[in-house]
């Protein structure tokens, strides 16, 4: 074959992607090389990969990206989500469709490909990641293995193995391995996060926040409302969490099988409802706390991951446009009485928010902190604020 330049050479084939079954795709490495295992799902948002690849609830996540163009922004040290950047949370392999080009932009200072290496994220790019999404909508996310070696040469029979023989995400506590009591870096904890949006002169609230691998996005708003945010690692006791005298508690976002990680989250959140502590929780959060309502939650077959999804808040009959990543969902048919559906989404009507009658505690199953994405349901943080406000009878805030 000739084109308009000269004879078509075939890409050298450098990195490959394995499904469970049997499935090879091959395309060109980028970033670290050697192999990964891990659930492989379809992202549609058309912006902020560095946030969505540094999210530590993509954990055991091997990301496709379905907008084509992928790192031409390049990186840099301030969008990074998680929490210990030493820890590296977040997904362990990522899909693009065409080559990273260089970056151009004021704010990057590193490209994407030496900063995928350094956070030891295989990358393949140069694949149709449209047939692979088609894949993924028909037939569920696969378990695969990621592989790249710069040589070119693959033990495809060994990773088709390992990719079997992988568990899956199902019944997998990922929280343990992401959440900051398990960091090198952060050996005190509690720690208190001080970064806020600065809307807030000073913090008139506490709030402890329980990290299952929390993003950075969120404790940001808490601050950005007058909160003073203490992490605690995900199995502190509520016992623990009660003597820091927090005026409400954050579940967090975070990876894996809720009900796994609710083993030990479950029992804590259970005790703090009895406690009539206002709490707020978010995605694996929600999730938690459905569970120790008694509700129950299920695998997806594709997980909803983007910046576009349509919500309906029922309290308000609004629609709002979010964020999503999530593989997991409560079963709204599973709540008891007591607690009422809040949310739903628009796409598929699946649980996206509950709020227990009586009591001042809600959750939401999509990212109202965003980063990436639009902003719609940043007025969750201040339906959170004006629990606490309500009980120390302060004026609410507005839009909320
Ligand atoms: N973003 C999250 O907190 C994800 C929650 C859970 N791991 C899921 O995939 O559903």
């Amino acid at each position: 074959m000739t084109t308009a330049s000269g004879p078509w050479i075939a890409p050298k084939v450098t990195a490959v992607l394995v499904l469970a079954d049997g499935t090879v795709i091959e395309g060109s490495g980028l970033g670290a090389t050697g192999s990964a295992v891990g659930e492989v799902c379809f992202n549609t948002a058309l912006t902020g990969y560095e946030e969505i690849l540094t999210d530590p609830s993509y954990s055991g996540q091997i990301v496709t990206f379905t907008f084509p163009h992928i790192g031409n922004v390049g990186t840099n040290d301030e969008d990074i989500e998680d929490l210990h950047p030493a820890m590296r949370a977040g997904a362990v392999g990522a899909i693009f469709r065409a080559d990273v080009t260089d970056p151009s932009n004021y704010r990057a200072t590193e490209h994407l490909d030496a900063w995928l290496r350094r956070r030891g994220v295989i990358a393949l790019t140069g694949i149709d990641t449209r047939a692979l999404t088609v894949l993924i909508r028909e037939k569920g996310m696969p378990n695969a293995v990621i592989a790249h070696s710069p040589d070119g040469k693959f033990d495809i029979e060994d990773l088709h193995r390992q990719a079997r023989e992988w568990s899956g995400l199902v019944g997998l506590d990922l929280a343990k391995e992401v959440t900051s009591g398990q960091s090198m870096v952060w050996t005190e904890t509690p720690w208190v996060w001080n970064e806020g949006y600065g809307e807030a002169q000073d913090t008139k609230y506490h709030i402890v926040a329980v990290d299952f691998g929390v993003k950075r996005n969120i404790l940001r708003l808490l601050a950005g409302l007058g909160a003073k945010v203490t992490i605690v690692p995900a199995t502190t006791s509520a016992e623990d969490i009660l003597a820091l005298n927090p005026d409400g508690v954050f579940l967090s976002n975070g990876p894996g099988d809720p009900a796994a990680t609710g083993e030990y989250a479950v029992p804590m959140i259970r005790k703090l409802l009895e406690a009539d502590i206002p709490m707020f929780g978010i995605c694996l959060g929600h999730q938690l706390l459905g569970i120790a309502l008694g509700g129950k939650t299920m695998k997806m077959d594709q997980g909803h991951h983007g910046a576009n999804h349509p919500v309906k808040d029922h309290t308000t009959g609004k629609v709002e446009i979010v964020s999503m990543n999530h593989g997991f969902a409560v079963d709204s048919k599973s709540l008891p009485e007591g607690v009422v559906e809040t949310h739903v989404s628009l796409f598929d009507g699946s649980n996206c928010g509950l709020a227990v009658v009586g009591k001042p505690v809600f959750s939401v199953q999509h990212h109202p902190e965003a980063s990436p994405g639009p902003q719609d349901s940043h007025y969750l943080f201040r339906r959170f604020i004006n629990l606490i406000r309500e009980r120390k009878g302060e004026p609410l805030l507005e839009n909320a």
